[in-house]
């Protein structure tokens, strides 16, 4: 029996990994199970996978959860909730299903504590992939990736070495607006652009899609997931999403995985890994199918692109920024508060301010993420 704790159990991953462990109720068990707002949607977690713990965002609905569950679950909240469920259980793998870099402190505590990471949260290693992957080292602590690209190239690599890879490509779908120009993005709603062609998502990482900031971002997360510099990490748009990435190797064969866009299928493969079982899943038949497309990636067109490479060959705390920035921009346009464009705008202006720190700490990393969010919410 392989015990599970979920932080985001609420989300699009969180609930996708719930489904996963319902199909094997022999084979895990949930320890603990950690969400922000959604209470009634946590009371059915509860009642159906009787974690020992779990937490919600703030006191209020923490109280509000503990006078509607009948069972003896403890319920937490807040920041140190997250931490106990993260650390505080005899969870052995726990699912980064969060959104954004709130998650970096508790998946540091979970590593320290030994728990192996199924790790969907990709805002935590854009962030400080150098603490999260060193401390994993040091803890013997495997980094499972949830998010399709990853888990597509680890499963590609299959423990071949780094000299002998030439390149990876993550697929990108091209997202909401892949048929758009870019004159074409100035009065984008944001209902459209919650839209994405080929996957069910959560609202930040769907918008992401739209300005490609989410490639950027999967960029950052291969170097840090599979040891490869910038210049070995490429970006292919493949509008089906069938290919889920590939690995090309020094003698120019390439390995892919494919498969209908469903993320049971990398939850499941973190879950189980090393082993591979059934899933509820659709199978891929290639003959309806058909045809694959691929275009080559225009930097000009997805900015946010660009400046994801940007921030990451620089280093240090830039892609911090990056991602703190890019947040916040994402944040502010689901609010109404700025236009589409204006996304990539804050992003290059928040950048442009900021004097890299080298390997910076977790006190830095927190207080120039902090000085990045500020940025972005007080510029027009
Ligand atoms: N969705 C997908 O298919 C994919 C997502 N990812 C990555 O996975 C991560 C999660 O994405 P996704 O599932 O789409 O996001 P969602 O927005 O669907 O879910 C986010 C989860 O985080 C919880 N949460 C938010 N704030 C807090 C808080 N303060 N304390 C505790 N929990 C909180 C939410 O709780 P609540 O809803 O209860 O408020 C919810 O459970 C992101 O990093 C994303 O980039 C990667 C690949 C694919
Ligand atoms: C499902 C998944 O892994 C997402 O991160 C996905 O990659 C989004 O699709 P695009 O970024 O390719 O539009
Ligand atoms: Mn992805």
């Amino acid at each position: 029996m392989k015990k599970v704790s979920i932080l985001g159990s609420t989300g699009s991953i969180g609930t996708q990994t719930l489904d996963v462990i319902s199909h094997y109720p022999e084979r895990f068990e949930v320890e603990g199970l950690a969400g922000g707002y959604n209470i009634p949607l946590l009371i059915e977690q509860i009642e159906r996978f009787r974690p020992r713990k779990v937490s919600v965002a703030t006191k209020e609905a923490a109280e509000q959860l503990r006078t509607a569950v009948k069972s003896d679950v403890q319920v937490l909240h807040g920041e140190e909730g997250l931490h106990e469920i993260a650390a505080g259980t005899d969870a052995e793998l726990v699912v980064t299903a969060i959104v954004g870099s709130q998650g970096l402190k508790p998946t540091l505590a979970a590593i320290d504590a030994g728990k192996h990471i199924g790790i969907a949260n990709k805002e935590t290693l854009v962030s400080a992939g150098h603490l999260v992957t060193e401390l994993a080292k040091r803890r013997g602590v495997a980094l499972l990736p949830v998010d399709s690209e990853h888990s597509a190239i680890f499963q590609c690599l299959n423990g071949e070495s780094r000299d002998r890879v030439h390149k990876i490509t993550l697929t990108a779908s091209g997202g909401s607006f892949r048929d758009r120009t870019r004159d074409e993005l100035t009065h984008v709603t944001v209902e459209d652009a919650l839209k994405h062609p080929n996957w069910s998502m959560g609202a930040k990482v769907t918008i992401d899609s739209a300005t490609m900031a989410n490639k950027g971002l999967e960029v950052i997360e291969a170097h840090w997931l599979f040891g490869l510099p910038y210049d070995q990490i490429e970006v292919l748009i493949h509008p089906e999403s069938i290919i889920h990435s590939f690995v090309e190797f020094v003698d120019y064969s390439i390995i892919a995985q494919l498969g209908m866009p469903d993320m049971r299928v990398p939850i499941q493969y973190a879950l189980t890994y090393p082993d591979r079982m059934a899933t509820p899943s659709e199978r891929l038949r290639l003959s309806d199918v058909g045809k694959l497309q691929f275009r080559e990636m225009d930097f000009d067109r997805y900015p946010c692109l660009r400046m994801a490479y940007e921030s990451g060959r620089t280093g240090g705390s830039m892609p911090t920024v990056y991602n703190a920035a890019n947040e916040v921009a994402v944040e502010r346009f689901l609010k109404g508060e700025i236009s589409f464009l204006a996304i990539e705008e804050l992003i290059a202006k928040v950048m442009d301010k900021h004097s890299p720190v080298p390997a910076p700490d977790l006190s830095a990393i927190s207080e120039i993420d902090r000085w990045a969010r500020q940025e972005v919410r007080s510029l027009h």
